[in-house]
């Protein structure tokens, strides 16, 4: 072992070992010295860890041992508020924060959060992709509201470049939106579906108030989990492609609340929503994977093959 004599920067005087991990103060010269690089004062400290928390005082949501300020509000459902909203604390993070409506039973979020956590950790064949394509809670709790109730609140993380629903959607249209778009939209809820269904689970609530939609990626998210079991029950994922086809005809009806298809919607997509609308027997027999390659084709026969055509979630005219 080499001999170490620590000395005084200052002074040149003997210092005791412990300067090798914490700051001592010089008997000769009252330097405050070190010999660690990674120290950190108290006060230090303490101050950095009082300036982190500052953003707490204006937060208005308090789950998990976090503090979250609610920034705009992005929808409602049967169950819950869905508001957008940041993380105080030294690493800010945007957050999506459910929280239940008065009435709304105790622990419904929970299980929401529940069934979101064991579809993030199966660990089947396409896990690494598609748990990015599905929510992901953070946290479950309780925090006192506006009128001072306590309420349910999960925390969700912000899925970035989601506009909002396929119902928000279609009620900014006021009408059919072109098919064109509709094939992807269909098709990318197809591919999870296959993820999802090849794992037992069926979801139950496929409406265009559960379904967000990504403009820019032509990506399309499923949202309001709470209702989904893992049954490996080919009926309820053979509804689940029966309730999909009927948010796809809500997207190319001609008016709200009325399953007539717009003009413009050819006849092979026409075809095949009808089918897959009505036909339980034939939604089984395909599954989502063979439903998603025969949309491919009906689109392919309606529209030639396939192009990347710009989506606005609002008209453009
Ligand atoms: N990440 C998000 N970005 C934009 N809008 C969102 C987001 N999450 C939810 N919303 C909006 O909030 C609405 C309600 O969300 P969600 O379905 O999760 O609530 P819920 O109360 O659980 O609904 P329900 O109980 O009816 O299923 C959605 O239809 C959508 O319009």
């Amino acid at each position: 072992m080499t001999p170490l004599t620590l000395l005084c920067p200052q002074c040149g005087s003997p210092l005791p070992r412990q300067a090798l991990w914490r700051i001592v103060s010089c008997t000769y010269c009252g330097a405050d010295v070190t010999h660690s690089e990674d120290l950190v004062r108290a006060a230090d400290f303490h101050a950095a860890y009082v300036r982190s928390r500052s953003g707490d005082a204006t937060a208005d949501i308090a789950c998990g041992g976090q503090y979250y300020k609610t920034i705009a509000h992005l929808g409602a459902g049967g169950s819950a508020s869905v508001s957008l909203a940041n993380r105080s604390g030294a690493m800010p993070r945007r957050v999506v924060l459910k929280i239940a409506h008065a009435g709304t039973p105790a622990g419904q979020l929970a299980r929401e959060k529940a069934i979101l956590d064991r579809l993030q950790a199966d660990d089947v064949p396409g896990a690494a992709y598609f748990t990015q394509r599905l929510p992901q809670a953070v946290a479950v709790g309780s925090s006192a509201s506006a009128d001072g109730r306590q309420r349910e609140v999960l925390v969700l993380r912000h899925p970035t470049g989601f506009w909002g629903s396929l119902a928000d959607v279609r009620l900014a249209y006021g009408r059919a939106i072109d098919p064109r778009h509709a094939v992807w939209m269909w098709r990318r809820v197809l591919e999870v579906l296959a993820y999802v269904h090849a794992s037992g689970w069926s979801h139950g609530r496929l409406s265009p108030e559960h379904l967000l939609v990504h403009p820019a990626d032509h990506g399309v998210l499923i949202i309001g989990w709470s209702g989904a079991t893992r049954r490996h029950d080919h009926t309820a994922q053979a509804r689940d492609l029966m309730q999909l086809a009927w948010a796809m005809r809500a997207m190319l009806s001609h008016s709200a609340g009325k399953p007539v298809f717009s003009s413009t919607t050819p006849a092979p997509l026409v075809r095949m929503l009808e089918r897959a609308s009505l036909d339980a027997a034939w939604c089984a027999s395909l599954g989502a994977e063979g439903m998603r390659q025969a949309v491919g084709g009906a689109a392919k026969d309606a529209f030639g093959p396939a192009r990347f055509i710009d989506f606005s979630p609002t008209p453009t005219n």
